[in-house]
């Protein structure tokens, strides 16, 4: 690997990206990939999503006057090389850390982050905004390029954008699909199909015997027939369905040539109108082991590139989304009427096991999650036991699916919501602070929150026992490593756990930072109690303690408005019941990326702030 970036050192804006020559661009495409597979080694991050759109990203800024034109990378994951071209190089080694850059596109971060990204399939919506209003403000020369991979693609707003696009007039509008034959794991779907089909050649066939046929009824057609002869020549494919939604297909073009990508980008630049141009890219291209296994490497921790990622030796504390994936693959065995849905997260929903095991009974629906959920509450329909396994922050895209769907048909659909709370490096984008909030006022939805590994596997049993809606959250990592037993016992529905008995003072813990209060609770002899369930929520115990105990404090890792705090709170005050109350938990505002620890300590939710501001409380 190069480790002198002596072209790249030289770039600190796009002008001079804009100013190098054919053979300075193909060093700095170079550079760059070393850079990113070095710098991504270093810190963690999206690394083959990044090393496959090296030569894209350099071709684009050196063909389009950007800031002032458009890119809106989709997802977000692969914008690193945008990132480092646009004065962000010495920066990089801060990335996805507490205070540095963050992992995606942000607006406030950089003049060149036209629209902030993470969530999947909005780059076209978001282009098309920002086209549009270049032709209501009159500024005819500026472009605006969507830049989405094949997996989202698969997002239905994606499809949303390009049905308003199509018919859009005088507007420069070019979207890129960078296809790479991959989502996180294999790409899924009809849509996966197709665009195979376009690429293996099959296609240009077809439509040639297709049209030979049609021209023998049809002689005036002969001048289509020669553009199309033309076309297929110069590997200009007759997309039907980008060309039926009205954008002008070209392609597919080699994503890692810069002699095909820089002509290309050139002449649709002039063009204008609404453009849909297909890149053929590798994810991982020219690290060999990420090539091998983009999966692995779409996004690593720290590893060594010259070894590669390597099996620690080192025992590890079980993970949450291993304690689901172990639980579903046991509760599959119990009950045939299980099946799982993941909307493209296999991986990182602990689904592996479960597909190999049970291969008919999952489902991965590919980026979209509005169907995710309206698919489980029609297998539901049909006395199947759907389990919607799901990160929080991704079923925020399901909500009306949520609540029309499922929840007023008082459908039995089970919610494995995984990275609830903070998730760290990903940053606000992911944080899982509103699950609790929007889903406690929906009726009919049963919520429970684990506070360690061993319990979120007795409410997954009681979630999935419970015949109606229900969903148990839990965070990314491990917890403090209960030990997990292998039963299918259900923890009681609705019922919490006393951990301490206490007097006057009561802490209410919803999910795994009861930990963090318990030394807190100890030292001025509060009662603990592990709530187990934000809805419903344990009543007979409330009103058992409310006799006794004058101040309440309820914690969690979820945001404080409308949160479980605010349930608790709202259960006193219709009961007539006025305690002094204190409820933590998270801010009133969006935390970004950083160690969990500290962006917890950071909005006072750390062992020792927990105990000041109990005493505080009750002094
Ligand atoms: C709404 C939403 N759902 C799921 C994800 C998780 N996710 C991030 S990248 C990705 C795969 C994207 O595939 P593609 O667009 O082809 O990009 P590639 O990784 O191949 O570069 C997924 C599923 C997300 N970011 N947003
Ligand atoms: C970009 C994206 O949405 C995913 O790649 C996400 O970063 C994965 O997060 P986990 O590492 O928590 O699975
Ligand atoms: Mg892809």
């Amino acid at each position: 690997m190069n480790t002198t970036f002596t072209l790249l050192e030289q770039i600190n804006d796009t002008a001079s990206v804009r100013a190098l020559s054919k053979e300075q661009l193909s060093q700095l495409s170079t550079e760059l990939r070393d850079f990113i597979l070095q710098s991504v080694s270093q810190t963690g991050g999206h690394l083959s999503s990044n090393l496959g759109t090296v030569e894209l990203t350099v071709a684009l800024h050196h063909v389009f006057n950007t800031p002032d034109d458009k890119i809106i990378w989709d997802v977000g994951h692969q914008s690193y090389g945008h990132k480092i071209l646009t004065g962000r190089r010495e920066r990089m080694a801060t990335l996805r850390q507490f205070g540095g850059l963050s992992g995606f596109p942000k607006r406030s971060e950089s003049v060149y982050d036209a629209f902030g990204t993470a969530h999947s399939s909005t780059s076209i919506s978001a282009a098309l905004g920002m086209a549009v209003a270049a032709r209501h403000l009159n500024l005819p020369n500026r472009q605006h390029i969507a830049v989405i991979g094949d997996g989202a693609l698969t997002g239905g707003m994606a499809f949303e954008a390009m049905n308003n696009a199509g018919v859009t007039e005088g507007i420069n509008l070019l979207v890129i699909l960078n296809d790479n034959d991959m989502s996180i794991s294999p790409p899924v779907g009809a849509l996966n199909r197709y665009l195979a089909k376009l690429l293996s050649g099959d296609f240009v066939n077809t439509a040639r015997e297709r049209l030979k046929k049609i021209l023998k009824v049809a002689p005036p057609m002969l001048e289509f027939a020669r553009r199309f002869e033309e076309h297929a020549k110069g590997m200009v494919v007759p997309a039907t369905m980008f060309e039926e939604f009205g954008f002008n297909y070209i392609g597919p073009i080699d994503g890692h040539d810069l002699d095909s990508l820089i002509p290309t980008l050139e002449n649709l630049k002039n063009r204008g109108g609404v453009q849909f141009l297909h890149v053929v890219t590798r994810k991982g291209q020219g690290y060999k082991l990420a090539e091998d296994d983009p999966i692995m490497y779409h996004g690593p921790s720290t590893f060594n590139p010259s070894e590669g990622i390597v099996a620690s030796n080192v025992p590890k504390k079980l993970t949450f989304t291993q304690v689901f994936g172990d639980w579903i693959c046991d509760m599959a065995a119990a009950d045939a009427r299980l099946v799982a849905i993941t909307p493209a997260m296999r991986e990182g929903s602990g689904l592996v096991e479960f597909e190999a095991k049970y291969p008919t009974r999952y489902f991965d629906v590919g980026i979209a999650e509005q169907h995710a959920a309206t698919f489980a509450a029609g297998l539901a329909c049909d006395g199947l036991k759907p389990v919607l396994v799901i990160y929080s922050t991704f079923l925020q895209r399901a909500y009306d699916q949520v609540i029309h769907d499922i929840a007023l048909q008082n459908l039995d659909v089970t919610f494995a919501i995984d990275r609830a709370g903070l998730v760290g490096a990903d940053g606000a984008t992911h944080a899982g602070a509103y699950d609790i909030a929007y889903l406690r006022c929906v009726p009919n939805v049963a919520i429970a929150t684990p506070s360690d590994e061993l319990e979120a596997r007795g409410l997954l049993t009681a979630a999935y026992q419970h015949n109606g809606a229900a969903a148990v959250r839990y965070p990314r990592g491990s917890g403090v490593g209960a030990e997990v037993s292998s039963d299918l016992t259900p923890l009681p529905f609705g019922k919490a756990h006393v951990v301490r008995q206490g007097q006057k003072v009561a802490i209410l813990a919803f999910g795994p930072l009861l930990h963090m209060a318990r030394p807190a609770a100890d030292e001025v002899g509060a009662a603990l109690v592990d709530m187990r369930w934000v809805k419903p929520l344990d009543e007979a115990l409330l009103i058992e303690l409310a006799k006794t105990h004058t101040h309440f404090i309820t914690i969690e890792d979820s945001s404080v408005a409308g949160g479980a705090g605010s349930a608790v709170s709202e259960w006193f005050a219709a009961h007539g019941l006025n305690p002094h109350l204190l409820h933590l938990g998270l801010p009133d505002q969006f935390i970004d990326h950083g160690d969990v620890a500290t962006l917890l300590a950071q909005h006072d939710l750390s062992v020792e702030a927990v105990a000041s501001k109990v005493r505080q409380f009750v002094a």
